[in-house]
């Protein structure tokens, strides 16, 4: 049984949703029904359960619109309502299908739903409408079993006030017009998990670039975008060349506004992505590929559990840096796996901080627990570290085989890691390699807490370059022989692990002003437009005290909303100038994402 989730798919399983609902903007509401369609698991069950959560019910029909008894039980404050609907009793025996139509409207506490108002749109002229459902907000997008245990197919037909456009994690199958009003038609054939349907709607132009892609945006950011992911289709050569053909037809992107509160989400055909990858050079492509993996793991094979999520983000991560190291060189590997580890210790030491330790197990109890407030990089870096053992384990060839026949033998399912484990050592004996995997710590890997019990070594020459840089030239000689030549020849992803560099030794003992002065004398960084660079040099200013970066740190943490950068920014300005941090925060609360503004408030403390 999934902790997060109240409903029943044990009982009465859902296999497809088909919303109906048109987009009342004025309201900021989605106004209609979905009709459910399940079947009964078991003899004599009674109801069907969904979730739902800040949703308004109003009515349950059957086919012939005859009512059907619903209740909505007490709020869970967590969780959201259950909504138990009675299963007819004709249809109370295992097999048989039970069809309910729900009428519902969203409200304004929707979290998965974020409005935005035509002033806050790049465009000016229209609002604007976007969903994030991971990991449990479906349930206040539409009633369903709102659980990775369970897939469902999902058909929308959605109504749009002209000259808008809807598009959803679906095949569009048609638009048709009525009266001030556009009807859009979308179908997902593959069942996914209900986190994975996604729903947009603005005023939205679109660029062919590649094959099977395509970028979606407002109009005056669609050619940005079109040339960052220019890469798309060799990026998804690759993922078929090293798992199996790409299954889901289209790979198309949407570039949200800036609120969007990730980097990427990868609902299947329209990954979402943040507009602050815009870095005008495609240097921060790795999360488009990160979102492309997801395409195998995630969203063919589908963590069961939130508390399982490595076998989501670990797996992708992996696949990701196998991508990137096929088509930019294979110390790429190792030179983001390096970077990964100083960013997972950073979180497990976050986590020790905040007495949290249990919440850096590979696989946490996350019961009663919101799975946003257990988001971290530890299911990522060390799920990518998990793989990169096992790996060294059996050899790269024969675990990259492995990972194929895994893809294949999970696809259209959802899992545990103790299917994983099961899996790995059944192939591996049956391939000889018994001696080696024998002595595997699989208890350990899963639930100790704190970094990986056995870490592979990686080495990067690339990685030490920048590494050197920071240390021996900034820390050590505090920038008095330092030139702008050395950072000249560095790639974005060196740049990025100089400043972490910089970030983690300094942490207690920060850089002098005078030193961080220099530093932006020869390279320039307070005025950079990469948004990973920007994160980290106004992190470094503030810990150091330069006064002069905070209206700097303002007018990048109010210009748009992605959490790895608004938290720990919010959270390092409030340590300097708490008065500042607040205020900001409190002004510009309402262009955050809900998720974003909740989890803000928590880390200042409001
Ligand atoms: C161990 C269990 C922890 C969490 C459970 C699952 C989901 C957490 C929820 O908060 C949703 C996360 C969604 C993430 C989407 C995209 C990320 O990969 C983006 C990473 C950060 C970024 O690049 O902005
Ligand atoms: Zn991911």
């Amino acid at each position: 049984m999934d902790p997060s989730s109240l409903s029943n798919s044990h009982e009465c399983k859902v296999n497809s949703l088909n919303l109906v609902l048109t987009v009342n903007f004025e309201k900021s509401q989605l106004q209609g029904y979905v009709e459910v369609s399940s079947t009964v698991v078991k003899d004599n069950v009674e109801f069907l359960i969904l979730d739902t959560n800040k949703l308004d019910v109003s009515n349950c029909v059957d086919s012939t619109s005859n009512p059907i008894n619903f209740t909505l039980v007490e709020e869970h404050k967590i969780f959201g309502r259950a909504l138990k609907i009675t299963i007819p009793e004709g249809s109370r025996t295992a097999g048989k299908e039970f069809i309910v139509k729900v009428y519902y409207n969203t409200t304004v506490d929707s979290n998965a739903l974020q409005w935005l108002s035509k002033e806050q749109t790049a465009g000016k002229e229209h609002p604007y409408l976007f969903s994030q459902c991971q990991a449990i907000h479906a349930r206040s997008l539409v009633p369903c079993q709102d659980s990775p245990s369970n897939k469902v197919k999902y058909q929308g037909e959605i109504t749009v006030p002209k000259p808008l456009t809807a598009l959803m994690s679906a095949l569009s199958t048609g638009k048709t017009e009525a009266g001030d009003n556009n009807v859009f038609s979308f179908t997902q054939e593959i069942p996914i998990p209900t986190y994975l349907i996604a729903i947009v709607v603005g005023h939205l132009e679109s660029r062919e670039i590649g094959p099977r892609s395509k970028v979606w945006s407002e109009p005056s950011m669609v050619d940005a975008g079109a040339y960052e992911f220019a890469n798309t289709e060799k990026f998804i050569i690759a993922g078929e060349e090293l798992l199996t053909p790409y299954v889901w037809g289209r790979f198309d992107i949407l570039l949200l506004p800036p609120s969007f509160p990730y980097g990427g989400m990868e609902n299947p055909l329209l990954t979402f992505v943040t507009p602050t990858l815009l870095a005008t050079d495609r240097s921060l492509e790795n999360v488009l590929v990160h979102e492309f993996c997801h395409s195998y793991s995630g969203n063919l094979v589908t963590n069961k559990y939130w508390s399982e999520f490595f076998l989501n983000e670990g797996f992708t991560v992996f696949l990701e840096r196998k991508i990137l190291a096929r088509l930019y060189g294979e110390e790429l590997f190792d030179f983001e796996a390096m970077n990964g580890l100083k960013h997972l210790q950073d979180d497990i030491d976050l986590f020790a901080h905040n007495c949290q330790s249990e919440l850096t197990a590979l696989i946490p109890n996350l019961d009663g627990i919101d799975p946003d407030d257990a988001f971290s990089s530890v299911p990522y870096e060390k799920g990518f570290n998990l793989l990169c053992y096992l790996q060294s384990l059996v050899g790269v060839k024969d675990f990259e085989a492995w990972l194929k026949q895994y893809m294949i033998k999970f696809s259209y399912q959802s899992i545990v890691a103790a299917q994983m484990k099961e899996f790995f050592i059944e192939y591996f004996t049956e391939n000889g390699k018994a001696e080696q995997i024998k002595d595997i710590d699989w208890e350990g890997w899963f639930n100790k807490p704190g970094m990986p019990i056995n870490q592979v070594k990686f080495v990067s020459s690339a990685a030490q370059v920048a590494k050197d840089l920071a240390e021996q030239t900034w820390i050590k000689e505090q920038g008095v022989n330092a030139t702008e030549n050395v950072i000249k020849s560095f790639k974005t992803q060196q740049i990025i692990l100089f400043l972490d560099t910089l970030i983690h030794l300094t942490a207690g003992k920060p850089l002098p002003i005078d030193v961080l002065e220099k530093m932006d004398s020869l390279y320039h960084f307070t005025d950079v437009v990469n948004s990973e660079y920007k994160f980290r040099w106004q992190t470094l200013c503030l810990q150091s005290g330069v006064k002069r970066i905070e209206p700097k740190v303002v007018e990048f943490l109010t210009s748009q909303g992605r959490m790895k950068f608004v938290r720990p920014l919010y959270r390092e300005l409030n340590k300097v100038n708490p008065e500042l941090a607040k205020s900001t925060f409190i002004k510009h609360k309402s262009q955050y994402h809900i998720i974003a503004s909740k989890m803000v408030s928590k880390d200042l403390g409001l």
